[in-house]
């Protein structure tokens, strides 16, 4: 698949900053082509001037290219990232040309439809500038309506085959939401099955991964593992027949990353279950922390004391990185595919820790270097992301169908009955991007945040070093946007975890996160949907620096430092048993009166 790169119309009214937000856009770029349209000698000293100021502020990156040709100026070099300044000057060229100001009769749809298709074939990051006029009252000249409305008719044009569309006002960047070019439902992958379960072996390291020779997935390889003891059938869209509640959602991804604020777990449940605590035959805080989750968990499900965990679901997203043809781990990329095929099976690591914990597995293909079964790769948006060192790993359109995914995913889940969810993953070289992730949203330096991930020897360190630095320089201009920031490095796979993190918050459904990986894409769904955080602990805390950084970030205390280094879920799986003694505590100790034992309020205070 070709890496396309962003097509970014930036609208705003004179001296709105929109030529500056349009610049930074591209400032990750070595070159940039600046195409432009407007007169650049002119007898108009301040028109000279204006000039002056866009160059002096653009640096040798630039090649400028002076045109009003601009279809052909950009099918000249359709892979080059561009910067087109401005489409009004365009338009007023063109009605020059065309002899249109004061003749009705003269139609410029030609000449829009050309610069919709060049813009909308465009291969390389594109930014295009325009004025947004259609605000001012109706111009009093018959020129002046022209422009005004073949203008709106142009931005409309150009924004029908663009990526991403702001306003900027003022300075400030508004997001336009609307349905983007090239959004659809997830692909329709060929059903065909993961070839074997033989997962290749790190070629670093001496370990071989042993494949379950009696466990290859074959054509039948199943997506949802039942894993806990017992006939699970009566579980809807969960557990029992396989296809049971795989068909994907019908999505859509138009505004899939605007949330709506997540209602914080119910405090006055919270205060109810603290005071039950300090009720209960024991000292009062001599659980530590178990004490805290039980009250959690109460006041996420709004009733003390609070009820069992039956029903917890793990979603391993899978996805492949195109950083990792880079060196950055210390397996091969195949291995993704390899594992999802030996998840599918039910004997990888998050099987056979989920079946301990009487969770379901599912494993989800967002976007593997492979073709997977139908059943696991029906959200699938590409295959693999783009090499997030030098290009976007998605475009927003696929973004916003990762998005759109995973949320649907936590829909699915939440309406079959799961009462817990876990985020898993899978992806060869995802160490990378939740590393880049983490490292931008915290202000790091590289070398803070970088581990060892499936554990790269020297060589390998200085390369992922070197592709953490360059990821982080790329979404420098944009982390205050989260969907540009997914789109830009994280990857279909970490896009959907954060959808589904952020949508489990909306479901009112507690969380338990597991490594680094999971929690790059829960800082990122924490920005989505703000508060989304109340909603989840932290399962463990994993041996990668960057993930104590990001534990620290959403002030959130991991139950259980086990050294691990896994992801899968792991972590998060170990960890639910803990959750599920919390609730057994909480619900199931006698207090103090029922079982007829003195409580500490009955010593009598001593005599000074
Ligand atoms: C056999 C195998 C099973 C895994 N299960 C999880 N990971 C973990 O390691 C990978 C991330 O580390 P890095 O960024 O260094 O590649 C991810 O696939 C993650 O899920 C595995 C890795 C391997 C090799
Ligand atoms: O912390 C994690 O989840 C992790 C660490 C190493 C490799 N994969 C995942």
């Amino acid at each position: 698949m070709v890496n396309r790169g962003t097509r970014t119309l930036v609208l705003g009214g004179v001296r709105s900053g929109k030529s500056a937000y349009g610049e930074s856009l591209l400032a990750p770029h070595r070159r940039v082509r600046y195409i432009a349209t407007g007169p650049t000698t002119s007898t108009d000293a301040e028109w000279v001037a204006r000039v002056a100021e866009h160059r002096r502020r653009r640096d040798a990156r630039y090649t400028t290219i002076e045109t009003i040709e601009v279809a052909e100026a950009l099918r000249a070099e359709a892979d080059e990232a561009s910067l087109v300044d401005d489409l009004g000057n365009w338009l007023a060229a063109t009605l020059d040309a065309h002899g249109a100001w004061d003749d009705p009769g003269v139609d410029l749809a030609d000449a829009r439809s050309a610069l919709a298709a060049a813009v909308g074939d465009h291969r390389g990051d594109l930014v295009l500038i325009s004025p947004e006029v259609g605000l001012a009252p109706v111009a009093p000249t018959p020129a002046g309506r022209r422009f005004q409305d073949d203008l709106g008719a142009l931005n409309t044009a150009i924004a029908a085959v663009c990526d991403r569309v702001v306003l900027v006002v003022a300075g400030r960047v508004l997001e336009l939401p609307g349905v983007a070019s090239g959004v659809g439902l997830p692909a329709a992958v060929a059903p065909a099955p993961v070839a074997s379960t033989t997962v290749a072996s790190a070629p670093t390291t001496p370990d071989t991964i042993p494949a379950d020779e009696g466990s290859a997935s074959g054509p039948t390889a199943s997506a949802v593992t039942d894993t806990a003891a017992g006939d699970l059938s009566d579980r809807p869209g969960v557990a029992g027949t396989p296809a049971a509640g795989l068909a994907p959602r019908p999505i859509d991804p138009t505004d899939a990353e605007v949330f709506a604020t997540p209602t914080p777990p119910d405090p006055s449940v919270a205060r109810a279950a603290r005071e039950r605590h300090a009720d209960l035959t024991k000292p009062p805080g001599s659980l530590g922390r178990l004490e805290e989750l039980g009250i959690w968990i109460s006041a996420c499900q709004g009733v003390c004391p609070p009820q069992q965990i039956e029903n917890p679901a793990v979603v391993v997203f899978a996805g492949d990185h195109g950083v990792a043809a880079g060196g950055v781990s210390a397996y091969p990329p195949e291995v993704t595919g390899q594992m999802v095929a030996t998840i599918a099976s039910g004997t990888a690591a998050v099987n056979i820790l989920a079946r301990r914990s009487g969770a379901t597995v599912r494993v989800v293909d967002m976007s593997v270097d492979a073709e997977t079964a139908p059943e696991i790769s029906g959200y699938k948006v590409r295959r693999s992301s783009g090499d997030l060192r030098v290009t976007d790993a998605l475009t927003l359109a696929e973004a916003r169908s990762a998005l759109a995914a995973g949320r649907a995913i936590a829909d699915d889940l939440v309406d079959s009955g799961a009462d817990l969810l876990i985020a898993g993953e899978m992806g060869i070289g995802n160490t990378t991007p939740a590393t880049v992730l983490i490292g931008a949203l915290t202000r790091r330096e590289p070398v803070e945040v970088i581990g060892r991930g499936t554990g790269i020897d020297d060589a390998g360190w200085i390369r992922k070093t070197a592709a953490i630095r360059d990821g982080m320089h790329r979404v420098r201009p944009i982390l205050h946007d989260p969907l540009a920031l997914l789109a830009a490095v994280a990857g279909a796979d970490l896009t959907a975890m954060a959808g589904f993190l952020a949508q489990a918050a909306i479901r009112r459904t507690p969380v338990i996160l597991d490594g680094v990986v999971v929690t790059a894409a829960a800082m990122v769904a924490n920005e989505l949907a703000p508060g989304a955080t109340t909603w989840w602990v932290a399962g463990h805390r994993s041996t990668e620096p960057a993930h104590q950084i990001a534990l620290d970030h959403l002030d959130l205390e991991p139950i259980l430092d086990l050294s691990l280094r896994l992801g899968e879920g792991s972590g998060a799986l170990l960890a639910l048993p803990a959750v599920g003694a919390a609730v057994d505590i909480l619900s199931s100790m006698s207090t103090f009166a029922e079982a007829g034992v003195t409580d500490s309020g009955s010593q009598p205070v001593p005599a000074t």
